[in-house]
């Protein structure tokens, strides 16, 4: 099942720039592993914003929410998910 994704990223002021990077590396490692295993389709950045739609490729709802729920800057993301079903119009 598709599912496109926009996750907004809003980090607390009390997180230094350090706490910051280490966030940000340890998201990139579980990012990529994700995109690895395809269940990640892709990822675009939102321009202007700390922001990115990505577009998963999961089997259940319960299994998206936990890989929503995996990422270390989860407490940290507001997450809006739209499930895609095929369009009419579509020729793939
Ligand atoms: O930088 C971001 O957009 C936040 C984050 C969420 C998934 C990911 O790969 O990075």
């Amino acid at each position: 099942m598709l599912y496109m994704t926009r996750m907004d990223v809003t980090f607390p002021p009390h997180l230094s720039a350090e706490d910051i990077a280490v966030f940000q590396a340890r998201e990139k490692e579980y990012s990529g592993n994700l995109q690895r295993e395809g269940r990640i389709q892709g990822i675009w950045r939102i321009v202007g914003e700390y922001a990115n739609h990505a577009l998963f490729d999961v089997e259940t709802n319960d299994e998206l929410h936990e890989v929503l729920s995996g990422f270390p800057m989860y407490p940290y993301m507001k997450v809006k998910v739209t499930p895609l079903a095929k369009h009419p119009n579509s020729i793939r």
